[in-house]
């Protein structure tokens, strides 16, 4: 039925063209109009299967369209909202699909309870795992801004190490007999024919049976000298006749073998061996870059580290460092420099993305607008977007709206079953990224975080840090992803098992992730945690200081009462464990 009227799509603009007779167009109009929300929808970039499982029959039904090839028909209405109110008339989406208030709809037709699904944790981060990307292999020169890196291509030794026989101590090269051949000694006096300091240019003179040569650590053995004598087990016997050098020398022990204190070429790193493996981190340890850089190694195979950006939302928030005194309802901005450092410690390159205001609401979605694009707010085009706030209930919690009606993205999830952390929603962004006369449809990945500090910074240690891993290339390798590839050891926080050293109170609803510190004990070998606050307002999500010190987050499933001193509970470590006696 549209295909008649329909020309086409240019960019986001859909373009119909009616025929001449004011009958004609007049019939053509009427049977396109009602298709016509729909047909902006999709133009606009949102995802057709979505649409399709949602509403569209209901808007299809209404314009007289056949359904029957359907397969399904959604009779569910994914909430009853009684009182007698008018309710939004969302799209009629299965369970997992609902749609956000409609933010000009007015108080008589806004949710007074989330249409989201709690999911539980595990739940959520599967469906993170599931839109997150495969990563994309790039080549890059070897420098320090590898670490934090995955390696996509095994590396082999383009050089060995040592690239010549090298000396290991400071002493004499000899020409040492072989003991199981020969009763010979090398106990005795020899003359010091030379003297081969490290980096030596042009050729060394062969040693001469009878003869030494003083030799460095490091420094190249002269031809035919197979062993090196440490200076400790030698004594000067005499001087040259100036008494500037040393003439002949004593050796005291007789336990030198062929091949003592040398390295043999390549025995470090053997030309053409296998130095680094795909799915290998390079870690801010420096062994791998170390590898790298001893075997000349140029550029390397990695997995793209994904750039990250970071909105702060909502009209009461002031930069942190603005010098006016607050006034009425102002916040400092604490999200985004506590987001910020948090992202830079895991390696990853960051954009500051401002504040975003409430108020005009379009000011949001331009932000996000420009985030995807990397124009105007954002220097450069983001792989993942990080928001802070408006992700609840109140009429100014913009976010879930702008994605889904504005932006025509999808919301995986805007509810999860934990504390802090409730509200947390995900979502992915169609966009069109414009190449040279290409235009490539992609998605971006959106992580609107609650607004409440410690909830931002708890949601993005336990699900953002997970979707960059694998956006990284962590894990790509893992046996451990085949089976539970949300929970494989590499991507996310560590898990650890810790002894509680006083009692944790218990939510009876949610899985609350308790900002604690953890210590390993020297006497009992075992991990202790210790929580940042259990008093009053210890635990509250709006408390960014129940994270100051904290290097962990204690899993406390529901339950009620409290969870005994001594008991073991699971940890997810976000920092280093301190020692303890
Ligand atoms: N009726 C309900 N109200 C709330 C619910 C609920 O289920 N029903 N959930 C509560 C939970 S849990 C959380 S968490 C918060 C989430 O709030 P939002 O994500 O909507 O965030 P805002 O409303 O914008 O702000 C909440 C709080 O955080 C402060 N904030 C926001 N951004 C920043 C920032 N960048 N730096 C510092 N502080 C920030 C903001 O001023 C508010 O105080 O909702 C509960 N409500
Ligand atoms: O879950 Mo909210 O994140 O309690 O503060
Ligand atoms: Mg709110």
């Amino acid at each position: 039925m549209m295909a008649r009227p329909v020309a086409g799509v240019r960019d986001k603009s859909l373009i119909i063209t009616l025929p001449g007779s004011p009958k004609g167009a007049t019939e053509n109009l009427e049977a396109v109009v009602k298709l016509l929300p729909h047909a902006c929808l999709q133009a606009a970039g949102a995802n057709s299967r979505n649409l399709h499982a949602g509403g569209v029959e209901k808007l299809e039904s209404e314009a007289g369209v056949d359904t029957s090839q359907h397969s399904h028909h959604h009779h569910h209405h994914h909430h009853d909202h009684g009182h007698g109110h008018k309710v939004p008339k969302a799209h009629t989406a299965p369970s997992d699909r609902p749609q956000s208030n409609d933010p000009s709809a007015g108080p008589n037709r806004r949710y007074r309870s989330s249409p989201y699904p709690m999911l539980s944790v595990d739940e959520a981060l599967q469906r993170i795992n599931e839109q997150t990307p495969e990563p994309e292999v790039i080549e890059v020169p070897v420098t320090t801004s590898l670490i934090g890196s995955v390696v996509a291509e095994d590396v082999y030794a383009a050089e060995s190490v040592p690239a010549y026989r090298a000396s290991i101590v400071d002493g004499y090269a000899v020409i040492a007999p072989d003991s199981k051949t020969t009763a010979q000694s090398i106990k005795g006096i020899f003359p010091v024919a030379s003297i081969t300091h490290a980096n030596v240019g042009g050729n060394l003179e062969p040693l001469q049976p009878g003869t030494i040569a003083r030799i460095t650590t490091g420094a190249p053995l002269p031809p035919n000298a197979n062993a090196v004598v440490m200076v400790e087990d030698t004594t000067l016997a005499s001087c040259t006749p100036d008494g500037k050098e040393e003439a002949t020398i004593e050796i005291l022990t007789d336990e030198i073998q062929p091949g003592e204190n040398v390295r043999e070429p390549g025995s470090d790193v053997a030309l053409g061996s296998k130095i680094l493996t795909r799915g290998d981190l390079i870690t801010p340890v420096g062994g791998e870059i170390g590898l790298l850089a001893s075997t000349g190694t140029k550029t390397i195979k990695v997995f793209r580290k994904p750039c990250v950006g970071v909105l702060s939302t909502g009209d009461e928030l002031v930069e942190h460092n603005d010098p006016r005194t607050l006034t009425g309802g102002q916040i400092r901005d604490s999200n985004r420099p506590s987001l910020i450092s948090c992202l830079k410690s895991w390696g990853y390159e960051t954009i500051d993305l401002g504040i975003a205001r409430d108020t005009p609401a379009s000011e949001l979605e331009l932000a996000l607008r420009d985030s995807l694009r990397g124009i105007g707010r954002a220097s450069t085009s983001v792989d993942v977007i990080i928001t802070t706030g408006g992700v609840s209930m109140g009429e100014l919690d913009l976010l879930k709206p702008t994605i889904e009606r504005k932006l025509g993205g999808t919301i995986h999830f805007g509810r999860v079953s934990m504390k802090p952390g409730k509200p947390t929603t995900f979502a992915t962004i169609p966009f069109k990224e414009s190449g040279n006369n290409t235009q490539q449809r992609q998605s971006k990945l959106i992580f609107s975080l609650p607004g409440n500090p410690a909830s931002a910074l708890v949601t993005l240690n336990l699900f953002v840090l997970p979707s960059l891993h694998k956006l990284t290339g962590l894990g790509h390798s893992s046996q451990a992803l085949a089976s539970k590839p949300w929970l494989a050891p590499h991507l996310g926080l560590p898990l650890v098992s810790v002894v509680l050293s006083h009692v944790f109170p218990l939510d009876a609803k949610r899985t609350e992730y308790h900002r604690a510190v953890v210590t390993a004990s020297r006497s009992d070998g075992r991990l202790y945690a210790t929580s940042t606050g259990v008093e009053g307002a210890g635990q509250r999500s709006s408390k960014v200081g129940s994270l100051a010190k904290a290097n962990a987050l204690v899993v406390l499933r529901p339950g009620n009462g409290l969870a005994a001193k001594g008991a073991v509970f699971e940890a997810l470590m976000m920092g280093n464990v301190h020692g303890s006696d």
